[in-house]
Parts: structure tokens; C-alpha cells; sequence
């Protein structure tokens, strides 16, 4: 039976005045590339934010590693890339060497002294991202994607078993889409590394990823990539909330 790294049971999540999640059931297994689609406002971002732990669901249970999420305390085990990442002020003096470092320092804490080896940490998780030749270069001087790899490598630092990443595409231009979620394939197939990514880039995701989740408040659908394909019109227009036209591309979907 396969590792459940996260699992999610009838949960629900209600700001004030939105209900933004609503009898949500979904696992995650180890190995499993996990793309999270749906429309603006359809509970995405709420949805990272309760595996994550840092919300608590209004009703329904959360197990992270097989534990209760507010007993999970190995929260290096889960690697986070934000929105805001891309959002850096681009004029901070640091190097890409010290971001990448930086992403220690929930596991070695702000006055502690880094382990004897972050040198060798540091280049193994730039060379993953592809990154290995800009360790000296200032952060503020590199393209959206390549900022964006850099932040994945100080998410990797701490050896997390699962990324979580929110729109990582955002500020990454068209034609490196593909290579950005290219590299993500190979730190899921060649490092192990459980990947679930909110995206819009359906068409570009396809070809990288395992399983898709098609989100609007609850779940329309789950299941293998190319099982996608078998959604019909009505089952496509229920989930988009509006009408879609749905373009294969044998294994594509395009909406
Ligand atoms: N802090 C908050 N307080 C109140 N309502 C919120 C808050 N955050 C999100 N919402 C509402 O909850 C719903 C889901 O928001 P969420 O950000 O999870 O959606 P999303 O799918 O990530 O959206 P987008 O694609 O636009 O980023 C929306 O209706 C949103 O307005």
C-alpha cells in the first residue's frame, strides 16, 4: 500500500463571510505529482494552506505523515514555495548562496550555527534546480525563473519529502515554462520528491505530472492525468462554472 504523505477527510474551510472549501477528501501518496486546477477564487490557495497546517480546517481531519496536523511537528518534512517568492525585493543585496542557505534556518534556527557541511547542501540543491553555476550571483540580477528555481532549492535544503508550491509559473516567461515544470518532473522522478503545485498551465503541466485535482470549492475530480480526458462537457462546465472548451492533444487538455 502506498505511503500516504498527506490526507485530507470531509474538510471543510469557512473565512467570514466564504465558504472557500467544502467536503474535501483527497490523499496524497509518496511519488505522486499532484497539479491543483481550478478557477480564480475556487479554494486553491485555502486548500496549500491546510496541508501546509497553517489553517485549521472549520470541520474534517487532517493528517499529515500519518499524524493529526496540530501533533505534526517535522515541518521540514514539507517544503513551501509561496506566491509572494516571486514577489522578492529584487534589489536585496544577497546571493544566491545565502537565499539557498536561508532555508536552514527553520531547521537550525536563526542563532544557530549552520551544520559543517552547508557548502555541499547548498550546491547539491542548486545543481537539482539547475541552478549551480549562479551561487555568486545577486539574486536581484536573475530572470522570474530563475528566481523562482533558486527559492526551490532553499526549499530543498532541508530535505522535505514533498514540495508544496503555489503558481510557481507566475513571472516565469512562456518559453520556460515547460523546462521550469520539466525540472520539476526530474526532482520528482530521479530525487523521490512528492510534488502538489497549484497551477494554471494546464496545458504546459500535462506532460510532467501524475495525478490532477479539479478544485471549485470541492473536488469535480481526482485521478490519473490522462484520466482527465474522460470528463465530460457537463462535468467540465459544473467544475469551471462556466462554459469550456475542452481541446485534445492525445494525452493534453486544454481549457
Ligand atoms: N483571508 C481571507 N479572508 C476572507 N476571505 C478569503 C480570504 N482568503 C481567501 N478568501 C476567499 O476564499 C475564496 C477562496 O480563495 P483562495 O485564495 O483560496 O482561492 P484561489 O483558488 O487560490 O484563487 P486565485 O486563483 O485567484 O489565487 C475566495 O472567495 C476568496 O475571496
Amino acid at each position: 500500500m502506498p505511503n500516504q504523505l498527506i490526507h485530507l477527510q470531509h474538510v471543510y474551510y469557512q473565512y467570514e463571510q466564504t465558504e472557500a472549501l467544502k467536503d474535501i477528501t483527497l490523499t496524497i501518496d509518496e511519488g505522486d505529482f499532484l497539479a491543483i486546477i481550478g478557477p480564480n477564487g475556487s479554494g486553491k490557495s485555502t486548500l496549500l494552506k491546510i496541508m501546509l497546517g497553517l489553517l485549521k480546517p472549520t470541520k474534517g481531519e487532517v493528517l499529515l505523515f500519518g499524524k493529526p496536523a496540530p501533533l505534526f511537528k517535522e515541518r521540514e518534512l514539507i517544503g513551501y514555495v509561496s506566491q509572494k517568492s516571486n514577489a522578492f525585493n529584487t534589489g536585496f543585496p544577497a546571493t544566491v548562496e545565502e537565499v539557498v542557505k536561508s532555508g536552514l534556518t527553520k531547521k537550525v534556527g536563526l542563532f544557530h550555527a549552520y551544520p559543517k557541511n552547508v557548502q555541499s547542501k547548498v550546491k547539491d540543491a542548486l545543481t537539482s534546480v539547475g541552478m549551480e553555476m549562479f551561487a555568486q550571483k545577486n539574486i536581484g540580477d536573475l530572470s522570474g525563473g530563475q528566481q523562482q528555481r533558486v527559492f526551490i532549492a532553499r526549499a530543498l535544503i532541508s530535505n522535505p519529502k514533498i514540495l508544496i508550491l503555489d503558481e510557481p509559473t507566475v513571472g516565469v516567461d512562456s518559453e520556460n515554462v515547460r523546462s521550469f515544470y520539466h525540472m520539476l518532473s526530474h526532482l520528482n522522478r530521479e530525487h523521490q520528491i512528492t510534488i502538489v503545485l497549484v497551477t494554471h498551465d494546464v496545458d504546459a503541466v500535462s506532460k510532467s505530472i501524475s495525478h490532477v485535482a479539479c478544485l471549485n470549492q470541492t473536488i469535480h475530480f481526482h485521478g490519473f492525468q490522462n484520466e482527465m480526458n474522460s470528463m465530460s462537457d457537463e462535468q467540465l462546465e459544473a467544475w469551471y462554472g462556466h462554459s469550456v472548451r475542452k481541446v485534445n492533444h492525445q494525452n493534453e487538455v486544454q481549457l
